[in-house]
């Protein structure tokens, strides 16, 4: 991939190159409540730029509302999240493309009946300066502009193993493909910060490993910083700079994988009693549970998906503000959050 450095660059935390333009993301004392629940309650930690920055914890943790307040969808009812000069927690979802912030969804959020090059374009709309209009009338300015982005698109298809499939229709693609799609079509927006909401949930240990190695690959390359809120605590170790462990919406353990893995009280909230030798493992099996849930999901969500094309074809599935996975009946509705 090319142009990601060329605002300059700097030594990450793991070795590979940075950019110079990404600024560290400031989550400062952060809640969230729901009524009665404190889904986040005081939760501040900071994400190093160019780091890829894990965010763990059991069922209930706070997880996806700490990616929704990151994301914008959540407003938070205390505290800060900053990232340089600009208010995260304070900007509407649809605004947090144009300062360098993406989001791929757990649920896939594409357009199935269009290709895998359509969808990737879509993530290019704000950065396209001939406008629909012109694009859609061909206009010479449209077409030399069309050539760049499509060229881009080609290049980050390719990056994501899926150069041979630009012009298949997503629908048809496996489910690890289409979350790579996901994930292509978050990196089309040209993010410094790209935030991923469970990128494996669902996913075979096979599809699991590409995931992961796509992820590194995505860092090395772009030396963007990457955030990611994942149940898998075993793919986290292995692909983490820094590990964040929320319990029932309380920062329990900051620092390396090798650090929140030993730590005593994440040890006992992954599993209850306290009295296993590894919370790895221990999370491993709580999170194939997870996993096994998940899929299922995944599959009805499919299924969902392409009944919903059937019926309103002219729908536009990939609509950005407000979209909420749609396997999670909490998630239809974020008005509980209070501001
Ligand atoms: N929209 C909502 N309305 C009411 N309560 C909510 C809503 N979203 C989350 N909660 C509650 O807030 C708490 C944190 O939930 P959250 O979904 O953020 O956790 P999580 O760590 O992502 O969990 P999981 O791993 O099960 O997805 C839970 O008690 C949950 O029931």
């Amino acid at each position: 991939m090319t142009g990601a450095t060329a605002a300059g660059s700097a030594t990450g935390p793991a070795g590979p190159e940075i950019r110079s333009d990404i600024p560290p993301v400031e989550v400062d004392g952060v809640s969230v409540r729901f009524g009665a629940i404190n889904a986040l309650s005081d939760v501040s930690f900071t994400v190093q730029p160019g780091a890829i920055h894990a965010i763990i914890g059991p069922n209930g943790a706070g997880k996806s509302t700490m990616f929704n307040v990151l994301s914008g969808v959540y407003k938070a009812a205390e505290g800060q999240v900053r990232f340089g000069e600009h208010r995260l927690d304070q900007m509407r979802p649809y605004k947090i493309a144009g300062i360098g912030v993406a989001r791929a969804f757990q649920n896939i959020a594409l357009s199935g009946t269009q290709s895998v090059a359509e969808n990737l374009m879509l993530g290019r709309h704000h950065l396209t300066k001939a406008g629909f209009l012109a694009a859609g009338l061909r206009l010479p300015k449209a077409t030399r502009e069309g050539k760049i982005h499509g060229a881009r698109i080609a290049e980050i298809a390719e990056f994501l193993d899926l150069g041979e499939k630009l012009h298949t229709p997503v629908g048809v693609l496996s489910y690890g493909d289409q979350k790579r799609v996901e994930v292509a079509r978050a990196l089309c927006t040209e993010p410094r910060l790209l935030l991923l909401d469970e990128p494996v949930a669902g996913m075979n240990a096979e599809e699991t490993d590409r995931m992961a190695a796509a992820i590194l690959e995505i860092r090395s390359a772009l030396g963007i910083s990457v955030v990611l809120v994942e149940h898998d605590m075993g793919m986290v170790m292995s692909l983490a700079d820094r590990v964040t462990v929320l319990d029932f919406g309380r920062l329990i353990a900051d620092g390396t994988p090798a650090q929140v893995q030993s730590d005593p009280e994440v040890i006992r909230a992954y599993l209850g009693s306290g009295d296993e030798a590894d919370p790895a493992e221990a999370a491993e099996h709580h999170a194939a549970e997870h996993h096994a849930a998940e899929h299922h999901a995944a599959e009805h969500h499919a299924a969902e998906h392409h009944a919903a094309e059937h019926h309103a074809a002219e729908h536009d599935q990939t609509a950005e503000a407000g979209r909420r996975p749609a396997a999670d009946p909490r998630s239809s509705d974020s008005s509980g959050a209070t501001s």
